[in-house]
């Protein structure tokens, strides 16, 4: 692959998105892994497509070679006093004619493969990304530069169709010039030399501009994500609500505005000065073949060559001019296409840093875990934060115990919870399972026996059977499974009065689509911790929404339901943590205090002052 690029640190840096042509005809050699993908969407197609192409470019060169054949034909004719027989005429009239026809139909043939090959190859690489996106970190998601490298791959997931048929046109092309020029050189090789000069001005002139705009598209990518979010968020059912009780759709649209417009400015006076240029440098080449023209035309009047050859010449001439013209034109919108796939493949470069041990065999999960999870001196930092979110955390949650985490808001608790999932790793200390490194164990296997119900859970639009069943997702058939699931988290009071049931669309943003309340929708996504036959179990505040009764029946159910099995919940609220076998206090990322709700009581530390905080309130 072509390391034309070293530019996503600092992708609204212009200077690193400037492009020597030497990066650009290195960008070309990521064209052979863009065909391997094309040929591996549909080698049929593929093939078909190549082999019409082939053919149709041999058609320009022969219809102006019976063209010549006619002219002479019918000048010979004239020539020739009385009657004489036209057969030959007529049937290389009707050549021409099935050659054009032939041109016609070939030309459609091909658009069709190059439409069918191109939908498919962009179903195709649609699905590559998401299945690249499911390989990567969390802590990938929550970095900007790679949120500008996955934009920049999206984004070729359709417009690849353009690189399709422009590759495969360029080729055809080529062919195409290469039998009209072999004509020309017959006559003169000179001519072929006058072209080459005719086309060259306008070629630097749009190579130049082509890498212009790369550069400006390309550090505009950070901008173009915001312009897709304003619109997104300017117009869609999840902001709406505060959008129109704060009053905030004129600051958005007065953002996306300005953003636009500066944008549009920018290419404005880009597209003029292609625009200037253009005309200066084609006229150029428009000069160039006319020179060639009143040669041509000036052997003709001195009877050197023949009518037919008039026509043959200076249509082959126009032609080549036009094909060279064109090739060259595209041969700068090919790098640049190259280019932009750089990001494509720069994109699936990208490796998850948290995976299974490669290097020897992963252990299998521990059923049933036996001593617990030991956090051994654990610290962890998020990417661009300085700050440590846990540190120097040791303590030991057993097998079956159930433990609360408890802190005030920023403490750590699920970056706590965040770790034991893997969904990170630890930057400092390690957290161990049975005596195992976290690292050392299976990473699917892990998070299939880890259920974590996470205080910003989704609300996929989905039906509500689908969204209990997102908890364990193989299992999404097994309809008396996700009934028992709703039915411990008191899900099915809820979908028992949906006028579809568990096939009712949740979500006002489709068909049909029904809105659940805040503590309804708990319910539903609280099912899904019940989906899975996990070894620990984990709530972070999941029941913030929902009303006391609700509560304390969740957790009642909650308690027994998890018997023998570890839990970890994440509470603000004292009646609910008090009902775990201990409770852990964080406080700005450290360990304060760890005991029973009774021994911390007893401790009179910070979890005694928070619980008559709350309990005081609530006399
Ligand atoms: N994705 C992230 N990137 C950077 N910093 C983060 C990220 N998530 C959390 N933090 C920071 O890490 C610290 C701990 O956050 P965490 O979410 O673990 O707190 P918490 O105790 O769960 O809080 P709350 O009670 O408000 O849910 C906070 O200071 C927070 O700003």
């Amino acid at each position: 692959m072509a390391k034309s690029q070293k530019p996503t640190d600092n992708p609204t840096s212009t200077k690193e998105s400037e492009l020597s042509w030497r990066e650009r005809f290195a960008a070309l050699g990521n064209l052979p892994a863009f065909f391997r993908l094309v040929w591996e969407t549909s080698p049929g197609l593929f093939i078909g497509n190549a082999a019409l192409r082939l053919i149709r470019a041999a058609i320009p060169a022969a219809t102006l070679y019976i063209g010549k054949l006619i002219i002479d034909e019918v000048v010979r004719l004239n020539r020739l006093p009385g009657f004489d027989d036209t057969s030959y005429l007529w049937t290389l009239v009707a050549a021409e004619f099935g050659l054009a026809i032939l041109s016609t139909g070939i030309g459609r043939a091909v658009s069709l493969l190059d439409g069918l090959l191109g939908d498919l190859f962009a179903n195709r690489t649609s699905v590559r990304l998401m299945e690249h996106a499911a390989t990567l970190d969390l802590e990938q998601f929550e970095d900007a530069t790679f949120y500008d490298k996955l934009e920049r791959a999206r984004r070729q997931t359709t417009g690849r169709t353009i690189l399709l048929s422009g590759v495969f046109g360029q080729v055809q092309e080529l062919i195409s010039v290469g039998f009209l020029a072999a004509g020309l050189a017959v006559y003169n090789p000179w001519l072929l030399l006058l072209i080459l000069v005719a086309v060259t001005p306008s070629f630097i002139g749009d190579n130049y501009f082509n890498q212009r705009s790369y550069s400006l598209s390309r550090s505009w990518t950070p901008e173009r994500r915001e312009l897709d979010y304003l619109r997104y968020i300017g117009a869609s059912d999840e902001t709406a609500k505060e959008v129109k009780i704060f009053g905030l759709s004129g600051f958005i649209i007065d953002r996306f505005r300005s953003l636009s417009n500066e944008f549009f400015q920018k290419n404005k006076q880009l597209a003029i000065s292609r625009a200037g240029w253009g005309v200066l440098l084609t006229g150029l080449g428009t000069a160039g073949y006319y020179g060639a023209y009143v040669w041509i035309v000036a052997r003709a009047v001195n009877g050197q060559i023949s009518l037919g050859d008039l026509t043959f010449l200076a249509g082959s001439f126009r032609q080549v001019r036009g094909s060279l013209e064109g090739i060259l034109l595209q041969f700068s919108s090919l790098t640049q296409e190259a280019i932009y796939l750089q990001d494509l493949f720069d994109y699936f470069a990208i490796k998850p840093l948290i995976h299974s041990q490669v290097d020897r065999k992963p252990l299998p999960f521990p059923r049933p875990v036996r001593e617990g999870f030991v956090f051994e001196n654990v610290g962890f930092k998020y990417t661009n934060s300085d700050r440590w979110a846990l540190r120097n955390l040791s303590f030991t949650l057993h097998a079956g115990e159930k433990l609360a985490l408890v802190g005030e808001n920023g403490a750590g608790k699920t970056t706590l919870v965040k770790l034991l999932a893997r969904l990170y790793d630890p930057a400092e200390g390690r957290i161990l399972l049975d005596g195992h490194d976290l690292r050392d164990y299976d990473l699917d296997e892990l998070r299939r026996n880890i259920g974590v119900i996470f205080q910003d859970y989704t609300r996929f639009k989905m039906s509500a059977g689908t969204n209990i069943a997102v908890g364990d997702i193989d299992e999404r058939t097994n309809q008396p499974r996700i009934e028992t699931s709703a039915q411990r988290s008191l899900a099915d009071t809820v979908i028992a009065k949906l006028p579809e049931g568990y096939e009712q669309q949740l979500g006002k943003s489709f068909n049909k689509g029904v809105e659940l309340s805040g503590g309804e929708w708990q319910k539903v996504a609280l099912g899904r911790a019940y989906m899975r036959d996990a070894q620990l179990i984990i709530l972070d505040e999941p029941t913030a929404a929902l009303d006391a009764r609700a509560e304390y029946e969740v957790f009642q159910r909650f308690a027994k339901l998890t018997e023998g099995r570890s839990s970890v919940i994440i509470s603000h609220r004292f009646s609910t943590v008090r009902m775990a076998d201990r409770i852990l206090v964080l406080e700005g990322g450290r360990l304060l205090e760890i005991g029973s709700h009774y021994e911390l009581l007893e401790q009179d530390g910070r979890y005694a002052e928070l619980f008559g905080l709350q309990a005081r309130g609530y006399q």
